[in-house]
């Protein structure tokens, strides 16, 4: 469905041109198609032939995919034997669904059907293809499950040889011809009932089966295999609903009765799928995708859908849909996506990756604990040191401020959670931290995308070749261990020399906790979102300062009017300094730190504005990502979106506008440390003067402590 591809569909003589010509990408992508296709077909049957044919373990069994290789191998099978090798098994397993749906929710036919086999074929055999004649209700189960959900709604395209005339009209040769499957199954003047799963509209008044053969174009054909199948499952079966641990009925779900037809709803508008297997893999901007996806807003609006892959990936482009989806649904839109990499990578201990459930809720109630605003209230001291160690580096050596700024966080969070100090260069707890993340930030490489959309791949081993993922993901795994085990160790270490100072890690021991939740606890923070979110944002705080000096005036001059020039601003200052708290919002506004936040995952089906948003489904997954740049950077809501201004935080009257935050995420998957890190950020610039290279002078305050 490439451009190139439609051109090649209507001139089908530019499928002679080569592939390496100017502009014949789609037959390069043909081509990578049709390799790939092949293979995914060739390689499981041919394998399942060679088993077959040299009996190497004795698993293979013989199927109809074994008996129609034999046959193509010693040059008897067709290329329509082939074609509807491969159609049999999609259609049939799709109408089994509605048969196996249809019967949870109808008892009574399902009875019915038992008591026609009972009668007819008996107990003692199952029936068989001979019975097909005598079993009229079965029959008109097979022919409603046809009806009901037709596999292949639009047909399969004829095309026609010769020139023809119909009803007065012209239909030319090569005309490709589509039948509406759907219009004629859900046609009112044939099917009465059209949503009523009833197989008794297919008797007549006296009782017999009627001569409707219209199932045959629903059916694809007069299908054996899906009688067979249906006659032989209710002979042996009774389909219900499954039971919960006490014994009850679990309500069968409504949105899979919804699912079957609500996948004919389209998914949101997004760039057209490339190619069959690799989705819009191409399409998607390598470098800074939110810039990419921002732009797309304009094209195809504020929801955005594209596939990578096997996976459904939308982009919540908005404020609004951001809170419809994410907070008013946050019910089905909590999860994360479990991708295998990250599981055989060991980072699965990482509460913002778990999956949304029990553990993950255990993890939130303990962040809470830790984190809720009055909680903070005893971090402050830390906070406020650590913050002042940083102004004392940057005055004694202005050069080196990417690693003063980059590194008070690490300073803090290491001191608060494992009571730690950290040596300003070159430590070996925030060294192996970073190394740890790197390689999480690195499994983003073919390999690992392929194991995380075929999650058997795991299995192989790691000297096979193409299984370079998993030897990647073996050194990231002593990395990962080191990271959870060595800090713990430190701060078991120091609680049993008395030593230790005060800490979540050491705070959570004398509580009993078992050692392997607080080292995931501890672990989380120490290697998560927390440390580097929170540069970043000190990072864009810099950046700015440089470029708008009139702003750090500004803000400097409310700060020598509020806080007086002879100690430093601290955290009890905040509701005072209006100024600097427009400038903080205005820092995660212009430069958001996570510009895509971080990915949610459904749990169930879903639509939104008349489109179709799928749920986690095997291997899939529906990602819904919320552009945070795009929110920020909204016209509508803030005019000049790219320019640099504090001012349009605040009312016509002088007043902070109410805050719209984007910045640390949305619903239940809310940023737990939100609280912590924008008092440390806020801190940090209040504390800061930065000065172009350019002018000379510099403001030096010492405080109370001599720092
Ligand atoms: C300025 C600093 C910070 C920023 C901008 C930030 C931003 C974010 C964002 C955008 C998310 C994803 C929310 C979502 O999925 O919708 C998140 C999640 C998370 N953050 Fe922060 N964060 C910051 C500081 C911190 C701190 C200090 C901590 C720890 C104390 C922390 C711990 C976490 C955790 C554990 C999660 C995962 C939550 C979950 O999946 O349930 N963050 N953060």
């Amino acid at each position: 469905m490439a451009p190139g591809g439609g051109l090649i569909n209507i001139f089908p003589l530019l499928r002679h041109i080569p592939i390496w010509f100017p502009g014949a990408t789609s037959r390069k992508e043909a081509e990578e198609v049709r390799r790939l296709t092949e293979e995914v077909v060739r390689i499981p049957t041919e394998n399942s032939y060679r088993l077959r044919k040299e009996e190497l373990d004795g698993t293979a069994v013989s199927s109809l995919v074994t008996d129609f290789y034999e046959k193509k191998y010693a040059g008897g099978a067709s290329e329509t034997e082939e074609f509807m090798i491969k159609g049999v098994a999609y259609t049939t397993i799709s109408a089994s669904r509605t048969f196996f749906h249809q019967m949870v929710l109808n008892p009574d036919i399902q009875r019915k059907a038992q008591a026609e086999l009972d009668r007819v074929v008996g107990s003692k055999r199952l029936p068989t293809l001979a019975d097909r004649k005598s079993l009229p209700y079965v029959e008109a189960i097979y022919r409603e499950v046809l009806r009901f959900k037709p596999p292949i709604p639009i047909g399969v395209p004829h095309s026609l040889i010769t020139d023809d005339h119909y009803k007065g009209y012209y239909i030319p040769q090569g005309t490709i011809v589509f039948t509406n499957i759907w219009a004629m199954t859900y046609n009112e003047g044939v099917y009465p009932e059209l949503f009523t799963f009833k197989p008794e509209r297919f008797f007549d008044a006296d009782g017999k089966l009627n001569n409707d053969d219209r199932v045959l174009a629903y059916g694809f054909g007069r299908s054996s295999l899906l009688w067979l199948q249906i006659a032989s499952v209710l002979a042996c079966f009774t389909i219900d609903k499954v039971k919960d641990k006490d014994g009850n009925n679990i309500e069968i779900d409504n949105n899979y009765e919804e699912s079957s037809l609500l996948q004919n709803l389209p998914y949101p508008p997004g760039p057209p799928s490339r190619s069959l297997l690799f989705g819009n893999v191409a399409d998607i901007p390598k470098t800074k995708q939110w810039i990419g996806f921002t732009q797309w807003r304009e094209q195809y609006g504020d929801i955005i859908h594209f596939r990578v892959l096997r996976e459904h990936m939308i982009i919540l482009n908005s404020l609004e849909v951001a809170k419809d989806l994410l907070e008013k649904r946050s019910n089905i839109y909590s999860d994360r996506p479990g991708l295998t990499m990250i599981d055989i990578m060991d980072w699965e201990f990482n509460t913002g990756l778990k999956h949304y459930g029990a553990q993950w809720r255990t993890d939130r109630r303990v962040f809470h604990d830790l984190f809720n605003p009055s909680a903070l209230l005893s971090y402050r001291p830390v906070q406020t040191e650590k913050i002042r160690d940083m102004l004392h580096r940057l005055l004694k050596n202005p050069e080196d401020f990417v690693n003063h700024y980059k590194t008070v966080n690490a300073a803090i969070i290491m001191r608060l959670v494992y009571g730690y100090d950290i040596s300003p260069n070159d430590d070996y707890f925030v060294r192996l931290a970073e190394s740890a993340i790197q390689k999480l930030a690195g499994s983003v490489f073919l390999g690992a995308a392929t194991v995380n959309a075929f999650p058997f791949l795991r299995h192989l081993p790691s000297w096979f070749p193409g299984a370079g993922f998993k030897r990647y993901a073996n050194e990231s795994k002593d990395l990962t261990t080191a990271m959870r085990e060595v800090p713990f160790a430190f701060t078991e270490q120091s609680v049993a020399s008395g030593t230790a100072l005060p800490s979540i890690v050491s705070q959570l021991l004398s509580t009993g906790e078992d050692h392997s939740f607080i080292k995931n606890i501890a672990a989380t923070i120490y290697s998560g979102l927390s440390i580097y979110t929170t540069s970043s944002a000190m990072g864009t705080f810099f950046y700015a300062m440089v470029m708008h000096p009139e702003v750090q005036r500004k803000a400097q001059e409310e700060i020598d009017n509020v806080v007086g020039i002879d100690r430093l601003p601290t955290l009890d200052d905040r509701d005072s300094l209006l100024y600097v708290e427009a400038l903080y919002r205005e820092i995660t506004r212009w430069r958001p730190t996570l510009p895509l936040g971080v990915v949610h995952s459904t749990t169930e089906d879903d639509t939104y504005r008349g489109y179709f948003i799928p749920k986690v489904w095997y291997y899939q997954t529906s990602g819904a990502t919320n552009n945070e740049l795009a929110m920020a950077h909204d016209p509508e809501q803030y005019k000049d979106p790219e320019l640099f201004n504090p001012e349009r935080h605040f009312n016509e009257d002088g007043k902070l506008t109410e805050e719209v935050n984007t910045f640390f995420g949305f619903g239940r998957r809310i940023c737990p440390g939100r609280h912590m890190g924008s008092a440390t950020a806020w801190l940090a610039m209040a504390s800061c003067s930065i000065v172009p290279r350019s002018e000379e002078s510099i403001r030096l305050i010492i405080d109370g402590t001599g720092h």
